[in-house]
């Protein structure tokens, strides 16, 4: 089956006042992918995912959801369609595991925000697939970061988009939650169709996990499966090789 198309860019250049810290980016994003935006300190990562998001206009080039450019889309309707998460949403942790869910919901709740018999089943569906074992009424200030982590996951999904986009869902976490949050992002992506464009420093989980990378490398993006990136020798000019070297079978950066 051909996977849909939700997300792609035409000669998208990204950057603040007018200068720009990437051109020319071209991508494009089906349903069912898991996709890591990978690339050193200040490379453009978060910029990417935020001109994407609309959190910052674009310098030339445009972004399409769903094949129809992205401003045409009003607030709640992009809701319905793209989901963030990123580490500085200013969350009130006084907020319980529930609470914190049914903010995913608000696309979906009529103007007083109540919340429907639809919305309570999402949400603790949502609690369920991330693996919160916590009670839902837990408060978010009594969670650990990992623990918080997945409930800020969880909300994604009870907002049930199509894309869903996370900048450094893992940073913070010990490896092995780190693992489980990948395992978990990549769950969603094949088991509920979704286009999962997260932002990460893990380069080798990522290698290992995604279905295509976005490299950001001095200004220029590369993009495609992890093989096909390795083949072309561009992640031996990541870091200096006299420290880390590209392992081209192993996908895997060794010291
Ligand atoms: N609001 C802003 N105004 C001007 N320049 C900015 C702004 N935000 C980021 N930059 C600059 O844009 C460049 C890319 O930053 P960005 O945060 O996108 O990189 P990144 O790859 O996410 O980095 P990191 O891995 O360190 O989080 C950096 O040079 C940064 O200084």
């Amino acid at each position: 089956m051909e996977r849909k198309m939700i997300l792609h860019t035409e000669n998208l250049s990204i950057g603040y006042q007018n200068s720009a810290i990437i051109n020319n980016i071209n991508i494009a994003v089906n349903q069912s992918e898991l996709i890591g935006v990978i690339g050193i300190n200040g490379a453009g990562k978060s910029t990417l995912l935020k001109t994407i998001s609309q959190m910052e206009t674009a310098i030339s080039g445009k972004v399409f959801l769903n094949r129809k450019p992205i401003e045409s889309y009003d607030l709640k309707s992009r809701a319905r369609q793209m989901g963030l998460v990123y580490a500085n949403q200013n969350i009130n942790k006084t907020l319980s595991i529930a609470e914190v869910i049914a903010l995913g919901r608000h696309p979906y709740t009529n103007w007083i925000g109540k919340l429907t018999r639809e919305d309570q089943k999402q949400i603790v569906n949502a609690a369920r697939d991330v693996g919160i074992t916590k009670p839902l009424n837990t408060k978010c200030s009594n969670l650990s970061d990992g623990q918080f982590q997945k409930v800020m996951i969880a909300r994604v999904i009870a907002q049930q988009t199509p894309l869903i986009i996370l900048d450094e869902p893992t940073t913070h976490l010990d490896m092995y939650h780190k693992i489980q949050t990948f395992k978990l992002l990549q769950n969603i992506s094949e088991q509920k169709n979704k286009a999962v464009i997260f932002a990460t420093h893990e380069i080798n989980l990522s290698l290992q996990l995604c279905d295509k990378i976005i490299l950001i490398h001095e200004g220029s993006t590369h993009f495609g499966s992890p093989k096909k990136l390795a083949s072309t020798g561009i992640l031996n000019q990541l870091f200096p090789s006299n420290m880390i070297k590209f392992d081209e079978n192993q996908l895997l950066f060794k010291l």
